[in-house]
C-alpha cells in the first residue's frame, strides 16, 4: 500500500494536562522509547508561517492564552498529519501517534474520534497552580515562548484547561485512562506511569504488526 493511500485510523495515545504539567516531556520519552511519533498541536501551530491566515489566527488566540476555534484546529491538525504521512515522516502502519494538546474541547474529541484508534489517555494531574507557573517561567527562559512569559496569559491558559479541556476526559472510557500525579520529578512521574499503565503501554515497546 502506498503512503498516500492510508485510509485507516491512527493508533494513538492522548496526553492531557494543564500547561506546565509535562505533556511534552512525557510524550517525547514515550515516542523515543519505540520510535513512535510525537505530535504537539502547540508546535504545529507555532510552525505555521506568521503571515498565513491560519498563522495570523493562531497569534490572535494563542497570544491571549485562548484556544484556536475547533474547525480551524482540526483542519490544520488533519492537514499536518496527512502531510507527515505523504512525506514518510510518520508511518501509521508501524508507529503509534503520541498526541499532545489535542483534543481540548468536547467537539474536537468527537471529530478526532473519526481519525484515531484510541490506545490510552494519559492525564497528568497537577492542581498546584503556583508550581505550574514556576515551571512555565523556567521554560520561558529556555524556549522564549511569548505565552509562557506573561502572568496574565499563563493564568488564562490554566483557566481554559480547567473550564474547557478537563471535562473532555469524561468522553473517554475509564479502562483506557491513566491518571498520574505530575507534581513530582520527571523520573518519578515516568515510574508511576509505567507502574500504573504497564499493560496498556507495553504495546509501545515493539513495532506494530505489519498488515499482510
Ligand atoms: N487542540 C487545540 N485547540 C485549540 N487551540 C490549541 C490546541 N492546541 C494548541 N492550541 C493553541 O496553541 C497554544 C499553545 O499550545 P501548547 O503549546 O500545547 O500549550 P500549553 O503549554 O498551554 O499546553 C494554546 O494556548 C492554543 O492557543
Amino acid at each position: 500500500m502506498g503512503l498516500k493511500e492510508f485510509t485507516g485510523r491512527y493508533k494513538s495515545l492522548l496526553l492531557f494536562g494543564p500547561p506546565g504539567a509535562g505533556k511534552g516531556t512525557v510524550s517525547k520519552i514515550l515516542a523515543e522509547s519505540g520510535s513512535h511519533f510525537h505530535l504537539s498541536t502547540g508546535d504545529v501551530f507555532r510552525s505555521l508561517p506568521k503571515d498565513s491566515s491560519a498563522g495570523r489566527l493562531f497569534s490572535s488566540y494563542g497570544d491571549k492564552g485562548l484556544l484556536v476555534p475547533d474547525k480551524v484546529t482540526i483542519e490544520v491538525w488533519a492537514g499536518y498529519v496527512k502531510d507527515l504521512i505523504s512525506t514518510g515522516r510518520y508511518r501509521p502502519h508501524e508507529q503509534y501517534l503520541i498526541l499532545d494538546g489535542i483534543p481540548r474541547t468536547r467537539s474536537q474529541a468527537e471529530v478526532l474520534s473519526n481519525y484515531i484508534d484510541l490506545v490510552a489517555v494519559i492525564a497528568l494531574e497537577m492542581p498546584n497552580v503556583q508550581r505550574l507557573t514556576e515551571r512555565l517561567q523556567r521554560r520561558a527562559q529556555i524556549e522564549g515562548r511569548n505565552d509562557d512569559i506573561d502572568a496574565g496569559v499563563i493564568e488564562k491558559r490554566m483557566e481554559v484547561y480547567r473550564k474547557q479541556t478537563e471535562e473532555v476526559l469524561g468522553y473517554y472510557p475509564k479502562n483506557k485512562m491513566l491518571r498520574i500525579n505530575a507534581d513530582q520529578y520527571p523520573l518519578k512521574v515516568l515510574g508511576d506511569l509505567f507502574g500504573t499503565g504497564w499493560e496498556v503501554l507495553t504495546c509501545l515497546s515493539h513495532p506494530m504488526i505489519q498488515p499482510t
